[in-house]
């Protein structure tokens, strides 16, 4: 056991030290692309800068969804956009292959002396436990020595096996590089042998059924028309996640929707996350960083009630009555999450700053 005091030691001599604090910096679309795959990279410069159409973050991913035989290429591709290309705001992330593989070894030996310097996070696919987070913690920091780095990567796992959820609190807390947790749905729904074909999403088949009703003498018509309502196959699951990356001072994010044409049905999986407690969500399309952009993203509307609450509540204790509602201490806190998010928000993506300004000059 690691006592409390040697947590924030680096864990190789000459490696940068932890982070204290993991940075709140906005990660609303985690747009995934192939470095190996030359129409993809050739469109990552364009995705790059602040403003509301590009993502937060761009990660090159060298996990599932790159064919064996191109994991080198994807690779070296990484290695190439990384060298090129000047970030500005946009983060800069990669997804390796999973530590049961045989090409991670090269992913983490090539990545950090290479473009060590310009990656903020690695994400970790297929979490089992604490103790593979401690893998990647120990050969990060030889690395980072080894390479020199000043910064250290920040680590994040996709919570995608039963194994993984069942431990989920001992993998926030495994280390101090820990940035988040992200829901893989597809691996996690194959794993706990779900009867799904999915990746992410609903299903139609998880629902509830209203009562039937009752003839005048009281017997159930159970043929009469009754609605269903879809139930959230992943309400279990992120609600787990948004608790436990809470408890660590980390970040939960929702993971892939697989169905790239049904633009609508991504937004409420999004909106769901984000209204739960997520900051961000995979986009594997460009078609869905829009969509991540407009869900995490606090609306205008609520921007405007949050500021109005906080006004009203003076030093934050006590009880008042806006449009007919109580609010207090409790929910004076929850305004502030709001703005400060939208404060965030606004410092990068300037269509938006626009808008929230909007509503102060206003007066709202
Ligand atoms: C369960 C998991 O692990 S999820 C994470 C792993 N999966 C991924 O990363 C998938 C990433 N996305 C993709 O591979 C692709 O978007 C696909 C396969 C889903 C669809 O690809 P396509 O059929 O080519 O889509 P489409 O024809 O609409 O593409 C339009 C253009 O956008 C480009 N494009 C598509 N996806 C991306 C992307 N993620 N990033 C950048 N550009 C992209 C295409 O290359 C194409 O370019 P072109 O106009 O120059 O020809
Ligand atoms: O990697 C993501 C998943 O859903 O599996
Ligand atoms: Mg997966």
């Amino acid at each position: 056991m690691r006592p409390a005091r040697d947590f924030f030691a680096p864990l190789a001599v000459g490696a940068p030290a932890p982070l204290r604090e993991i940075p709140a910096r906005p990660s609303r679309a985690i747009h995934f692309f192939d470095p190996g795959n030359e129409k993809m990279a050739a469109k990552v410069p364009d995705m790059v800068g602040p403003g509301s159409n590009g993502p937060d973050v761009l990660l090159g991913n060298l996990e599932d969804a790159v064919k064996a035989e191109n994991k080198e290429k994807s690779r070296q591709g990484l290695v190439d956009i990384g060298r090129a290309t000047d970030f500005g705001p946009t983060q800069f992330w990669t997804r390796i292959n999973s530590l049961d593989s045989p090409w991670v070894l090269d992913d983490l030996t090539t990545l950090v002396p290479e473009i060590g310097d310009k990656l903020d996070v690695i994400m970790v696919p297929k979490v089992q436990g604490a103790e593979d987070i401690h893998y990647v913690d120990r050969l990060l920091a030889q690395l980072e020595a080894k390479a020199g780095l000043t910064k250290p990567l920040q680590v994040h796992a996709i919570l995608e096996t039963a194994r993984g959820v069942a431990n989920i609190e001992e993998i926030c807390g495994a280390s101090p590089r820990m940035q988040g947790l992200s829901l893989g749905p597809a691996d996690l729904a194959a794993d706990r042998r779900m009867k799904t074909t999915r990746v992410g999403g609903g299903h139609p088949g998880y629902l509830v059924r209203q009562d039937p009703v009752r003839d005048d003498l009281g017997v159930p018509q159970y043929d009469a028309q009754r609605t269903t309502y879809q139930q959230d196959l992943w309400h279990y699951t992120i609600a787990r996640m948004v608790d436990a990356c809470a408890m660590h001072g980390i970040y939960p994010y929702y993971g892939p929707f697989g169905d790239i044409k049904d633009t609508v049905a991504c937004e409420d999986q999004f909106r769901n996350a984000f209204l739960l407690g997520c900051v961000g969500a995979w986009s594997l399309h460009p078609v869905q960083i829009k969509i991540a952009n407009k869900v995490f993203s606090p609306s205008v509307e609520d921007v405007a009630h949050a500021r109005r609450v906080i006004a009203a509540m003076g030093d934050g204790t006590g009880a008042v009555m806006i449009d007919g509602k109580m609010e207090d201490d409790a929910s004076v806190k929850q305004c502030q999450v709001m703005v400060a998010l939208a404060e965030e928000l606004a410092a990068i993506d300037p269509e938006l700053k626009e808008q929230y300004d909007r509503i102060e000059v206003a007066g709202v």
